[in-house]
């Protein structure tokens, strides 16, 4: 891989989180479209639960593990970052279909994987087709590095990823970074991608994600995106993460602006 199109971008050098996620039990109701204007009450917040603790190892199904779907290149990437993980300095984390199976107490449970939400990045079923990836947590808490195998269900322009599925990886990457760093919820109020170089479809990359700078509430950082030889630098984000409570009291509703 690494075409060269894209900057050179330094090697992060060393290695490798147990996060467990609270999200909300959002319904799925149809929407009823309302009239332009009206300013919205905002959704309850999720729950975001995050514990540096768990061995979150029971079921539901951990999904980031090697599969059949896994090309060469993706295992031997991840066991690579496994190795990082022996002397504690990186940690893997272990990732499931739904928010919900984060929950450390649903954990301790077999949980029906029916019908219902389930994260944007495990809504493809077919094993090699959307998203494989693993992410680990650095033991400072303020670094994340995601291994993602681009599946071909995520085309864009023929032959590459969808600009879209490199900012979900980017998103989901500083995400984990920042609800650890936050050790509660916290949301993405702004994100910023800098596409340098396409990624091909099945491509093995790297998303190295920091945090920059925390202050009060939020949470300031930043993201590459490599090839797993970091010859070629596909992407680069910075994001800002707010905490926000984590509980189900709605929040002071967001006028709309006036157009
Ligand atoms: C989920 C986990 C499941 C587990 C799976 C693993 C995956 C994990 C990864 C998943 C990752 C997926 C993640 C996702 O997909 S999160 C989903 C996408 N994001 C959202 O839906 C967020 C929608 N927005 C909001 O809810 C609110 O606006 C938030 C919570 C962001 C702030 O509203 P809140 O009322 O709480 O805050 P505030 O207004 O008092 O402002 C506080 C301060 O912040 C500053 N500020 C605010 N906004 C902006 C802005 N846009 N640019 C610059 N600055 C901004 C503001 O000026 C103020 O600064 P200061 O005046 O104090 O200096």
């Amino acid at each position: 891989m690494g075409g060269g199109r894209g900057r050179r971008s330094n090697p992060a050098g060393d290695s490798i989180p147990q996060l467990c996620h609270r999200t909300p039990g959002v319904p799925i109701d149809v929407p009823v479209p309302t009239p332009p204007h009206v300013p919205q009450p905002r959704p309850p917040r999720p729950h975001c639960c995050v514990s540096l603790q768990a061995s979150c190892s029971v079921s539901p199904q951990d999904l980031a593990v090697p599969n059949a779907g896994w090309s060469a290149a993706m295992c031997e990437q991840y066991q690579r970052l496994l190795r990082c993980t022996t002397n504690g300095s990186w940690r893997r984390i272990p990732s499931y279909r739904r928010g919900l199976d984060h929950l450390p107490e649903v954990l301790q449970m077999t949980v029906d994987p029916g019908p219902g939400p389930r994260l944007f990045l495990r809504n493809v079923d077919a094993e090699g087709a959307g998203f494989e990836y693993a992410i680990f947590l650095h033991a400072s808490g303020r670094r994340t590095r995601c291994l993602c195998q681009v599946g071909p269900y995520l085309e864009g322009h023929q032959g590459f990823a969808h600009g879209g599925a490199i900012a979900t990886l980017v998103d989901t990457t500083v995400g984990t970074c920042a609800l650890a760093a936050a050790k509660m919820s916290a949301m993405t109020a702004k994100l910023s991608i800098s596409y340098l170089a396409p990624v091909p479809l099945g491509a093995v990359v790297v998303a190295d994600s920091r945090v920059e700078q925390h202050e009060g509430r939020k949470i300031f950082l930043s993201c590459q995106v490599c090839d797993t030889q970091r010859d070629t630098l596909y992407a680069e984000a910075t994001a800002l993460f707010i905490q926000v409570e984590d509980n189900n009291s709605p929040p002071s509703p967001a006028a709309c602006p006036q157009r």
